[in-house]
Order: structure tokens, then C-alpha cells, then sequence
């Protein structure tokens, strides 16, 4: 190690990475990794990978225009021209025709400069209403990330923080965030009942269990299981109703409150965390789990179900895409789940382990046995 004055000292990874980066910028470096046929095609994905990262808002951008002129659900039933849709848009035709030819070219569209149809990418958005509504919702996250260093300075008010209050969740605001959290349930519910066979279980606990759209597609999966929902009391009253209008009410128990220190109920074998405990900072997050185990009792289960951090094949998801987005909300982070098993430890729980997800950029299971 060579120890330089007022810096850390450098290992022999920072020095071989120091060589590697002003390879990396240097121009005459790029020219001839572009230009040699051995290393041309790295040189174009990196080179597209940079771009990408400059130009990710105006895709965004893109993606928020289609689907606020709701062009996926039209072109699915047919092909359309763009002239009509410039008229039904109420904007000029070569406006239109810029919009579907950039769509076209982030596979959201198809276009021969006349029609426009759908593209492979609108077409899975489809498959998943819960992608169009949080399209909706970055209008949001987006505002508060227009002057990021601002943001991460705490010298701008995110907006988004207050679209989620937790401690003071009027009906209003509380029915706004369950409807989305409600739109997207059914894909991460999908995940979780693929990855996770609740049949062995007796009676759940959905903690957090927002207006019970969990519990009502788990409930077809599990038939035997009783279904118990824990939420702040606006939310659970949002859930009572749900599940009553799923035929759910005879099944089900709805309890409100504070799922940090209230008494929770405790016949359960199973409790679920589902997009909780990464809302948490880590003190709030080590209460939900203390107060999850002492309602359980020895050998239960816990299961956690949320994006977590470090995810093979989804590393941007987790800490730049739910690191910033928890920053904006103002509490929370994506954890790692070894950090995750050492909180369970520390929180009572042993045996914890992962379970496979098909698409873990959705979410990530976990889960323990209280110890
Ligand atoms: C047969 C042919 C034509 C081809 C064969 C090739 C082939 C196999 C193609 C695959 C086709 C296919 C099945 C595609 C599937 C695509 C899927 C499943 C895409 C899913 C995309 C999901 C997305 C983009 C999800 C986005 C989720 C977001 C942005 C979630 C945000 C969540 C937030 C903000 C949560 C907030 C809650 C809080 C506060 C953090 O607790
Ligand atoms: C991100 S939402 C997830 C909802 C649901 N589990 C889902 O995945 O769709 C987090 C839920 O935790 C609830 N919540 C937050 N803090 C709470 C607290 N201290 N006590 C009880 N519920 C709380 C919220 O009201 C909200 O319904």
C-alpha cells in the first residue's frame, strides 16, 4: 500500500482501477477500442450504456406522453393513423409523428411514418397496469429529482414525502396511495404466491397490508387460510371494505393502527411485510420487526416481500431507482438481504433464507422462523 498525504491509503484494486480509468478517458483510448473489431462491440454498448444514462429522462419523457394519451390501450385494438391521432391529441401532426417515432425507437411503438401500432415493450406494459399507474406517479418523484444535489442537501421540499403520510394519513391522501400501491399489487402478488406456498399456513397476518389487495389474491392461492389485515386505521378502513366486496368478510379480520408499537394480533402463523420495512429507517424498521415477533409464536413464520438492494440483474432497480425514490419520501432505503438477516436476527428470528422470484427487479422473498 502507498500512503499519500490527507488521502487513504491505495490498495492494489484502487491502483489497477486508476490505470483502467484513464484508460477509460482517454479519447485516443475510445477511438481505438471503436475502431479495432475485437473491442468495437464493448466500445458501442458502453458507449450506448453513457448515453442512455444522459438521455433516461426524455425516454421517460416518452413513455409518460404515451401513456398519458393512453396510446397503448388504443393501438391495441387496431392499428392507427397518425393523423388521427394527432387530431385526437389536439396537436400538430409532425408533433405526433415525433412522439410515435421516438416511441418507436425505444420499442414502445411500431411506425412506418404513417401508422402507428403497438411495440413489444407498450405491449408488456399492458400486461401490467401497475407499470402505467407508477409512469403516473413519477410526474412526482420527478419534481422533486429536478435539482437532485438539492434534494440530497435537504435544501428542496420533496413532494413526494407528503404523498405518503404514514403518521397522518387522512382518507383522502391514505385512498390516494393504496390505489397505486393497489395497482401494482398484482404483480408483485404474482411473484410472491410463485415463489412461496401459503397453503401450509393456518392464519396470516398482513402487516402494512394496505387495502388488502394482497389478501385478496392470495386468498384463491390458500383457500383454508384465515387472513388477518394490520394497517393505520384509514387504510384498514379502505381494506374492511375491499375485502367485503371480494366475499372476503367471513375469511378476514381488519385491525388499525401503529404496526411500530401497538399490541398486534397474535393467533397467527405467518406474518407478511410486503413494501414495508423498506419504507422504514432502521430504528422504525427493528420496531416492526420486534413487535412482528412478539406476536408470533416460537417457529412461526415471517416473510418479507420488497425490492431489496444488490440484486443480480437488477442492481440500478435497487439502489439507484428505490434509493433516491426513499430518499425523496424522506424515510426508508433498499436494504441488502444480508443486512436484512441481521436485523431478523437481532429482532428474534432465525433459519432465514431467500427465495427465488421470477423477476426479482419486483421483489425479493425472504423469509425466517421466530426463534
Ligand atoms: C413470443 C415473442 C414475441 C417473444 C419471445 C421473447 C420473450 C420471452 C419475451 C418476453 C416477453 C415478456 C413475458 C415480457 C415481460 C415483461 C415484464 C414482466 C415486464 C415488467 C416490467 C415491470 C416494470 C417496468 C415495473 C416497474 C415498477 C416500478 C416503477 C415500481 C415502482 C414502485 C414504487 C415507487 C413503490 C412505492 C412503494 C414504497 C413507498 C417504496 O413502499
Ligand atoms: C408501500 S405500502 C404497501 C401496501 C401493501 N403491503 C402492498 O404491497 O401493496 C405500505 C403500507 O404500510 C402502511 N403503514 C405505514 N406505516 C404504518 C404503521 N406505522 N402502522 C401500520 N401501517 C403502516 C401504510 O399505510 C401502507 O398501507
Amino acid at each position: 500500500m502507498t500512503v499519500v498525504a490527507g488521502a487513504l491509503p491505495l490498495s492494489l484494486r484502487d491502483r489497477w482501477q486508476a490505470i483502467r480509468n484513464r484508460l477509460l478517458a482517454s479519447p485516443r483510448f475510445q477511438h481505438w477500442a471503436a475502431a479495432f473489431p475485437l473491442t468495437r462491440p464493448i466500445a458501442r454498448r458502453e458507449a450506448t450504456a453513457l448515453f442512455d444514462l444522459c438521455a433516461g429522462f426524455v425516454y421517460a419523457q416518452t413513455l409518460s406522453a404515451c401513456v398519458s394519451l393512453d396510446l397503448f390501450e388504443r393501438l391495441a385494438k387496431r392499428p392507427v393513423a397518425i393523423a388521427t391521432i394527432a387530431a385526437e391529441a389536439d396537436m400538430p401532426g409532425e408533433a405526433a409523428l415525433r412522439l410515435i417515432r421516438a416511441a418507436a425507437a425505444l420499442r414502445l411503438l411500431e411506425t412506418d411514418g404513417t401508422t402507428a401500432r403497438l411495440g413489444p415493450l407498450g405491449a408488456a406494459l399492458r400486461g401490467n397496469p401497475g407499470i402505467a399507474a407508477m409512469v403516473r406517479h413519477h410526474a412526482l418523484l420527478y419534481r422533486d429529482l429536478a435539482d437532485p444535489v438539492a434534494l440530497l442537501r435537504g435544501e428542496s421540499d420533496a413532494s413526494l414525502a407528503a404523498f405518503w403520510p404514514y403518521d397522518a394519513a387522512s382518507e383522502d391522501r391514505a385512498g390516494t396511495y393504496s390505489a397505486l400501491m393497489a395497482a401494482s399489487q398484482p404483480m408483485i402478488a404474482a411473484e410472491i404466491l410463485a415463489a412461496y406456498d401459503f397453503r401450509r399456513h393456518r392464519r396470516l397476518l398482513d402487516l402494512g397490508g394496505g387495502d388488502g389487495s394482497f389478501l385478496a389474491a392470495l386468498a384463491p392461492a390458500a383457500p383454508l387460510l384465515d387472513l388477518t389485515l394490520f394497517d393505520v386505521p384509514t387504510v384498514a378502513e379502505l381494506a374492511r371494505r375491499k375485502l367485503a366486496a371480494a366475499g372476503l368478510a367471513g375469511r378476514s379480520r381488519v385491525c388499525g393502527g401503529d404496526m411500530r408499537r401497538d399490541p398486534l394480533p397474535r393467533d397467527a402463523d405467518i406474518i407478511t411485510l410486503i413494501r414495508v420495512l423498506h419504507d422504514h429507517d432502521d430504528d422504525q424498521a427493528m420496531a416492526i420487526l420486534r413487535n412482528a415477533r412478539a406476536a408470533l409464536e416460537r417457529g412461526a413464520t415471517l416473510l418479507i416481500a420488497e425490492p431489496m438492494a444488490g440484486t443480480k440483474g437488477a442492481l440500478s432497480m435497487g439502489d439507484a431507482y428505490f434509493g433516491l425514490y426513499l430518499f425523496a419520501m424522506g424515510s426508508g432505503r433498499p436494504r441488502r438481504p444480508a443486512e436484512l438477516f441481521a436485523m431478523l436476527s437481532a429482532a428474534g428470528f432465525t433459519a432465514a433464507r431467500r427465495h427465488a422470484t421470477n423477476q426479482p427487479m419486483l421483489a425479493s422473498v425472504i423469509t425466517a422462523r421466530a426463534a
